[in-house]
């Protein structure tokens, strides 16, 4: 079993797309790492590189104490599955299995004995002799699985195994991956943009955008506790809420948040109080989660938001109700997010990241440095959790009570002002 190490490691395509920009993470030995990113921020590539499938452009992966940033795939000990785990389809689902163990020297009995054995926990034992084409999707890619596994890799990738199944399906295999990959104590990257997939399968989780990390921590930090506007918009079911709002210092350096004409104070003690009353009149993004917000009826309670119920859902155990407020939203996924990184730039442009990358591929090359996109503002609804027997009335004026021990708030560039790095 092997930890891995990731250290400044970069992806240039084509001597100009920066897919991966000088990315740093440890993996522990035996960890369950789950990559989580939209899609195009470099999951797959970073996946690839680590399995030797793709060079590096810069930086360094290490397996243990080895540097395997130029070892040949097959002396990596790696074994990746993809999205279709590509099967021989002229051969069994047992010669599937025992395939790698034939190639290694293993006799036959052997290897097919390992390969049934290995069926048996993937739940496919009964399948063992059909051919690939009579199986279903997730039959399918419990094979692939298992002829990954059944070398004993010590290194376990998975790029988005589960997004051909159907939700029943993926559901059971997310399980079965998850006590299997424990069980074996195989250190396992895993890539998906399924927010649901991370949180329930994670030790940790390295939440990924433009080919950086933004945040890495357990599911339960990176969802309570996110560093950016980005990642707290990224995990959570509805999104959270990111509303726009000016810091107004009053008497006595206590701190308001003011949108538009409604505001709500933080109490004086509060660790983002101390931070903003330096900062009157600066701009910054609220996070506040649909479970913040709790109905009132006494409109003289203080921090409470008012507005009209526009719309209701019922979701069975809760309903999600939109409420227009009149306050500006901003929307996760432009915070902070740089413009796109020229591939031929103009020239006596400053230093940025893909100069100092492209500088180790091409020396004499430079680029502009990346433009922080306006975060993109819209009116929208604030949305918010109530109880399922929650008896409200569509265009009924509605006040709600926002707990601001449970808000995040967040600069202009979508980082939080009052995180400690974990
Ligand atoms: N062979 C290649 N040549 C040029 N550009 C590439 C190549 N492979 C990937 N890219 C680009 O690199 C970026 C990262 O791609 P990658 O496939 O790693 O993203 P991803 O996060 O895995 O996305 P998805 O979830 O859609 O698979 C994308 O902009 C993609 O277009």
């Amino acid at each position: 079993m092997t930890a891995i190490r990731l250290d400044g490691v970069s992806k240039v395509f084509e001597g100009e797309h920066l897919a991966v920009d000088e990315l740093s993470l440890d993996v522990a030995d035996g960890e369950f790492m789950v990559l989580l990113g939209p899609s195009g921020c470099g999951k797959t590539t970073l996946l690839r590189m680590i399995a030797g499938l793709e060079r590096v452009t810069a930086g360094e992966i290490w397996f243990g104490r080895t540097n395997g940033t130029r070892l040949p795939p097959k002396d990596r000990q790696v074994a990746m599955v993809f999205q279709t785990g590509a099967l021989y389809p002229n051969r069994t689902v047992r010669e599937n299995i025992m395939f790698p163990l034939q190639v290694a020297g293993h006799g036959d009995d052997a290897a097919s004995s390992t390969a049934a054995g290995l069926a048996q926990i993937l739940s496919i034992g009964s399948v063992l002799d059909r051919m690939p084409r009579t199986l279903s999707g997730g039959q399918r890619q419990r094979v692939a699985i298992g002829r990954a596994l059944v070398r004993r890799p010590n290194v376990f990738l998975l790029d988005e195994p589960l997004s051909n199944l159907d939700a029943t399906m993926r559901t059971e295999l997310r399980q079965e991956i998850g006590a299997m990959t424990r069980d074996l104590h195989v250190t396992t990257l895993y890539v998906t943009h399924d927010q649901v997939e991370a949180l329930t399968l994670a030790d940790r989780i390295a939440v990924m955008r433009d080919g950086r990390i933004e945040d890495v921590g357990t599911p339960a930090q990176v969802y309570n506790d996110p560093a950016t506007a980005f990642v707290a918009g990224f995990l959570g079911a509805p999104r959270i809420n990111l509303l726009s709002a000016t810091v107004r210092v009053t008497a006595h350096h206590r701190v308001a948040l003011d949108f538009g004409t409604q505001s709500i104070a933080l109490p004086p003690p509060d660790r983002r109080s101390l931070v903003l009353r330096h900062h009157d009149g600066a701009q910054v993004i609220v996070g506040a989660r649909s479970n913040a917000f709790r109905v009132i009826t006494d409109e003289d309670v203080a921090n409470q938001l008012s507005g009209t119920l526009r719309a209701f859902e019922f979701h069975g155990q809760q309903s999600i109700a939109f409420v227009e407020c009149g306050i500006e939203a901003v929307n996760p996924d432009h915070v902070g997010r740089t413009g796109p990184l020229h591939a031929v730039p103009p020239q006596d442009a400053p230093s940025s990241v893909l100069t100092r990358v492209l500088s180790r591929v091409r020396p004499a090359r430079t680029t502009a440095p990346p433009e922080l996109l306006p975060p993109t503002h819209r009116r929208a609804d604030l949305v918010i959790e109530l109880p399922a027997e929650a008896d409200l009335k569509r265009g009924s004026r509605i006040h709600l009570a926002l707990d601001t021990a449970r808000i995040h708030v967040f600069d202009q560039t979508g980082h939080r002002v009052d995180r400690i790095t974990r």
